[in-house]
């Protein structure tokens, strides 16, 4: 049988316990028992059967018994012991023990074996007797603690009337008084000797035990125990300083006073570990809430790594269940991903350190895997020894997600899922470093969607996220392997192409081919069809530029090159467009420079009407006269003054001038009407009305004599600015004309809106207007349907008669081009017009 484990450094049971029991058989009489009792000198019997204790009788009972059932001296003890034994095993503390006694509210334990059997006896006075109570006794003294009432009986007293009076009192003694002095005393002791003798009967109280030995009253309870050891007496009578006897003390009394002292340390004791129970319950409760609600998994292993406890989280997080977790070593979460040493480190760490973290893959119940942040602590117990392992972890996957995410966005286009600008630079600058080194070409190449502002006007921008979508995905299916297509932002796409044979191989021609063919299908969103296509600027490392920033000016420049050309084909950056690109350089510096320094003219062109064959207006049309270059075309330095932001004040100096001309017209007796060309840009200024109102009122201008020409794109770019304008400028009686048409969007719905006066039918349907039906066509719709409208309808760039002969069929109102007349400076025109004027 094992061994109980001992309880370090505390006192056991078997410590102090009596071990020579005297015990009796259940069927041991009444008579025997008081015998034995007397004989050994003893305050108690067990009875045992078996060896095992069954009862028990004590001094007092036996007492009690033979007084109470005299003529049943042969009765078995059996019928009268206290059953059953209260026991206590020899392996229990002495405090255990004091806590027995204080809760069965006895003064005797049988202490037993691990088999049960009875191995001897232990009485409270034993337990306090076990603890130092040496200086409890020198701090009090006798009579502090001494019955200062005892009973006091007369000497002629019978032994059995004063059993009775004993028995029926708390006292274990009582003096005997004989002439008024006392002279006795009688003890439970005496009384079992008495009945041992069988003598109860006969005697009287003044021939039993005479009073030899007393004690003072201020004696410390300390020497009166010594006294009481030295006479191997139980009870004392106590005499004041003058001799008198005071009262009597008994030797349980002197131990009771420190058993209760003891009693009440034990209480205090007793209580604060019940306190202490109760603080670690609640903290057990507490610990077992936050385990229960904690949102990190939890699990707790055994000292052999067998999982005794999951929490929710765990179940959550894992898909296993508790009970299909219980008694399971954590590795049935194990993903496969770490290799075998990496569990050595972990366990190697855990047990050098006491606890490991780190980021784990683990499996859950479904299969899949995920990461995990894992914490693990190893929990010793009073020994040292590791007695179990508390594991927490949180799942990693959304946390995952967002690192990637941010990567992504660091990275990718947030709408196409494309590689970003930095990505594509990155990959490009790579590209170039292993060209370089190896002797190989990349090309580069910018993608513009055309008109893609115009799918986003018409159709809402949730319709042109998805246009771009598609685009980046179509662009993306041509690619092969090391190729990267990107996304600036906006409508922009980038190509970086590695495998590149030859600047203009026919491999890559049909590669530009593929996208654009691709690009140009028709997509479907909805019920929503929408068909675009792309322009694309290539350039070429090394014969273009051997940087990346320069490679992607190249290509930039190229796709303007491209949408010149009419858009949806690509075109190679070339020296002739590096030129150009440098002479635009230079041509922005020298455009400030014109303004300042008023290079500026402005040309007139006449409209005529068809009817009449007479000129109806002038179409002012700006020329730069460049010190060294000469003339430049506006078609030249219009945009660049709209890129460069230049175009307001050069817009500027055309109301003024057209203005200051026509006064200046006017003065030599002609009133001409002359037309402006307003850009888009200038609409996105804002103050274009109040320039031209505050020009003609300056130059007292009727607003009828000025009509303003504006292309379609304004309609677009700023469709809410430009409107606003056109009322404005109408309602002072400034005509508005819409210019170019033909060549943008061409919708007669936006000419509507906006309430114009004039239409421009674009030179481009009139060049082939003599051979090609489909021309004639257009043109004569165009021009019915602005009559519908309300429109004027003016014709430009006639340059033969067929033109004008057909245009007459067609019902046209005004002509304008080279047939009639080119346009002129200010006096040129003047004698023009006048001729024109006076001719029949
Ligand atoms: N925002 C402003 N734009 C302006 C201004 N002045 C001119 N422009 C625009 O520049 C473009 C080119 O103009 P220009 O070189 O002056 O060419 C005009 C005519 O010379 C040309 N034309 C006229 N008749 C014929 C012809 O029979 N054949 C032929 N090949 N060309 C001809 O057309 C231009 C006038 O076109 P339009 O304005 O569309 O009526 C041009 O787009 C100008 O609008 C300015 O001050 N501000």
């Amino acid at each position: 049988m094992s061994r109980p484990p001992q309880v370090n450094n505390r006192l056991l049971v078997r410590h102090i316990a009596q071990p020579n029991l005297i015990n009796c058989q259940p069927d041991t009489q009444a008579d025997q028992l008081v015998q034995l009792m007397d004989e050994k000198k003893i305050g108690s019997i067990v009875v045992c059967e078996q060896h095992r204790p069954i009862g028990i009788v004590t001094r007092h009972d036996l007492i009690n018994r033979w007084l109470e059932h005299e003529a049943t001296a042969t009765t078995a003890v059996r019928h009268f012991m206290s059953s059953p034994v209260i026991t206590i095993s020899e392996w229990a503390s002495v405090d255990d023990a004091g806590q027995t006694f204080l809760s069965h509210k006895i003064r005797h334990l049988v202490v037993t074996k691990t088999s049960g059997e009875a191995c001897g006896i232990i009485s409270e006075t034993d337990v306090v007797n076990s603890h130092s109570i040496e200086h409890d006794l020198f701090m009090r003294s006798v009579d502090e603690i001494a019955n200062h009432s005892p009973i006091i009986l007369d000497g002629e007293t019978s032994v059995l009337a004063a059993l009775t009076i004993l028995n029926e009192s708390n006292d274990s003694a009582l003096l005997v008084r004989q002439h008024n002095d006392i002279k006795g005393i009688l003890t439970e002791r005496d009384a079992i000797k008495l009945l041992a003798q069988n003598r109860q009967h006969d005697i009287l109280i003044d021939t039993c035990n005479p009073l030899r030995l007393t004690i003072e009253e201020d004696l410390s309870l300390y020497n009166a125990r010594q006294v009481f050891n030295q006479h191997r007496v139980q009870h004392l009578a106590i005499t004041n300083h003058g001799g008198e006897i005071t009262g009597v003390i008994s030797y349980s009394d002197i131990l009771k006073t420190v058993e209760n002292d003891h009693i009440d340390r034990l209480r205090e004791l007793l209580s604060e570990r019940d306190r202490a129970l109760e603080k670690s319950q609640h903290n057990l409760k507490l610990a077992d809430k936050v385990i229960e609600a904690s949102m990190e998994a939890i699990v707790i292993c055994d000292r052999h790594a067998r999982i005794v406890r999951v929490n929710p989280s765990f179940t959550e997080i894992t898909g296993y269940t508790s009970a299909e977790v219980l008694g399971q070593n954590p590795n049935i979460l194990s993903s496969g991903r770490h290799r075998p040493d990496f569990y050595i480190d972990m366990w190697q760490h855990l047990t050098e350190q006491g606890s490991w973290q780190g980021e784990i893959w683990n499996r859950r119940k479904d299969g899949s895997v995920y990461p995990e942040w894992l914490s693990i602590t190893a929990i010793k117990d009073e020994e040292g020894e590791i007695s179990q392992y508390a594991s927490i972890f949180t799942d990693l996957t959304e946390v995952k997600k967002s690192e990637a995410r941010i990567k992504r966005l660091a990275y990718f286009d947030e709408l196409t899922r494309l590689p970003n600008r930095k990505l594509f630079n990155d990959r490009l600058q790579l590209s170039l470093g292993y060209a370089k080194e190896h002797g190989h070409r990349v090309a580069v190449a910018y993608i513009d969607v055309d008109f893609f502002q115009q799918i986003n006007d018409l159709h809402g921008h949730e319709i042109g996220d998805k246009v771009l979508k598609e685009i980046g995905r179509r662009i993306d299916q041509q690619l092969d392997d090391g190729d990267t297509v990107a996304r600036f932002g906006g409508d922009e796409f980038n190509l970086i192409l590695t495998d590149v044979d030859d600047d203009d191989s026919p491999q890559i021609s049909e590669f530009l081919n593929r996208i654009l063919s691709s690009v140009s299908q028709p997509m479907l969103f909805d019920d929503t069809e929408i068909k675009t296509t792309v322009s694309i600027g290539v350039s070429f490392f090394p014969t273009d530029a051997d940087k990346a920033e320069a490679l992607l000016k190249c290509a930039d420049s190229a796709v303007h090159l491209a949408k010149d050309f009419g858009r949806n084909s690509f075109r190679f950056f070339s020296s002739e467009q590096h030129r150009m690109i440098q002479s635009r350089y230079q041509m922005g510096s020298d455009l400030q420079v014109a303004i300042d320094n008023q290079e500026f003219q402005l040309y007139y062109q006449p409209k005529v009407s068809l009817k009449t064959g007479k000129p109806t207006s002038c179409e002012a049309l700006l020329r730069w006269l460049h010190p060294q270059l000469g003339f430049i075309s506006p078609e030249e330095f219009i945009p660049l003054a709209e890129d460069l932001d230049l175009i307001n004040r050069i817009g500027h100096y055309v109301i003024e001038e057209a203005c200051r001309q026509m006064a200046d017209w006017s003065l030599q007796g002609d009133t001409v009407n002359v037309a402006i060309n307003v850009s888009a840009k200038q609409f996105q200024q804002g103050d274009i009305v109040e320039q031209i109102f505050a020009a003609l009122q300056q130059h007292q201008i009727p607003p009828q004599q000025l009509s303003v020409e504006l292309t379609e794109t304004s309609f677009l770019h700023c469709p809410e600015e430009t409107k606003r304008a056109i009322n404005e400028l109408r309602s002072q009686g400034i005509q508005v004309a819409i210019d170019d048409f033909g060549t943008g969007y061409s919708s007669l719905s936006y000419i509507r809106n906006m309430a114009l006066d004039i239409l421009k039918i674009d030179r481009s349907f009139l060049i082939n207007l003599e051979e090609s039906e489909v021309d004639r066509a257009i043109v004569s719709s165009i021009i019915e349907m602005s009559h519908v409208l309300g429109l004027q309808v003016v014709a430009e760039g006639i340059e033969n008669e067929t033109q004008l002969n057909i245009l007459k069929g067609m019902n046209c109102d005004q002509l304008q081009g080279f047939l009639l007349a080119r346009p002129m400076p200010p006096e040129d025109f003047r004698n023009w017009y006048h001729h024109q004027m006076n001719s029949r």
